[in-house]
């Protein structure tokens, strides 16, 4: 049922046109857990975050989050072209304000802040989402007190920072938003293992602290341990869906996604 689940996707395709690159993926997550994505680079996990926060429009689908319709009809307007079919397209379209308003909040892979901007700049631009979920000045400490280099470098533009330390301060974006869901896109990728090992502990803390999260990572035994869902992504679909009490060993798990019956 729609209403005990934070977030029900439902038959999502997408991609960017012409090439479709997920399909029929159906994930549910209910109020108060976390899911994991797991699934070799390439095979559209990043795209399906994308569109889940409306960045791009899903192709056909259902988005739920929080007992709303993300993809409503008409959510950027609605536009007239000559010989069209129009209401086709409307019904999937999405808004990415709207859906962060709504408290999806997504943390992008990578390096996607402005490179010119301080730190604290950052950090001030996110709580415009937050809709008066949080107050401000207390989640910045939150913040503050999860990555102890953050306020050391509030000055520091972000060009400046190592990709560890921008990393944490995108999560810092995140949190400062006020997230229902947190959507954290490989925040270990291509760190360090002693960052790599500081980042995990705060997102540890994090999920503890109630903040559900949708997590894709590379590291299995790092999902393991934050997740209750794991879902299977291969070639644009959800192979399997596995959840926390079924786990199979890291091995087993390999063994599925790259093993010799794996195509
Ligand atoms: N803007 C884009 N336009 C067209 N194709 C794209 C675009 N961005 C990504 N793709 C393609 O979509 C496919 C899926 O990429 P995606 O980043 O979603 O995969 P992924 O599973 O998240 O992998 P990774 O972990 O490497 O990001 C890839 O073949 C990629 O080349």
């Amino acid at each position: 049922m729609t209403d005990t689940l934070l977030l029900d996707v439902r038959g999502l395709d997408g991609g960017y046109e012409p090439l479709q690159i997920f399909r029929k993926i159906d994930l549910s997550l209910v109020q108060g857990a976390s899911v994991g994505l797991f699934g070799p680079n390439g095979h559209g996990k990043t795209t399906f975050l994308r569109t889940l926060s409306g960045i791009i429009d899903p192709w056909d689908g259902d988005i739920f989050f929080d007992g709303v319709q993300l993809n409503r009809p008409g959510a950027r307007g609605s536009r007239r072209w000559r010989n069209f079919n129009y209401d086709a397209i409307t019904r999937r379209r999405m808004d990415p304000k709207a859906v962060a308003r709504a408290g999806l909040i997504h943390v992008p892979q990578g390096n996607l802040l402005f490179p010119d901007m301080t730190v604290a700049e950052t950090l001030s631009i996110a709580p415009y989402a937050s809709r008066g979920r949080a107050n401000a000045a207390e989640t910045l400490d939150t913040v503050f007190r999860l990555f102890p280099r953050v306020p050391e470098r509030l000055d520091h533009k972000i060009r400046f920072l190592s990709g560890g330390e921008r990393q944490m301060v995108a999560i810092g974006v995140g949190l400062m938003a006020a997230p229902k869901l947190l959507i954290l896109d490989e925040p270990t990728l291509g760190l360090s293992p002693k960052l790599r090992g500081e980042l995990a502990s705060a997102i540890q803390t994090i999920r503890g602290s109630g903040v559900p999260l949708i997590v894709v990572d590379q590291d299995i035994a790092f999902l393991e341990e934050l997740i209750d869902t794991l879902y299977l992504f291969d070639h644009g679909r959800i192979s399997r869906r596995i959840e926390k009490a079924d786990m199979p060993t890291h091995e087993e798990i390999m063994k599925l996604m790259f093993g010799e019956d794996h195509h």
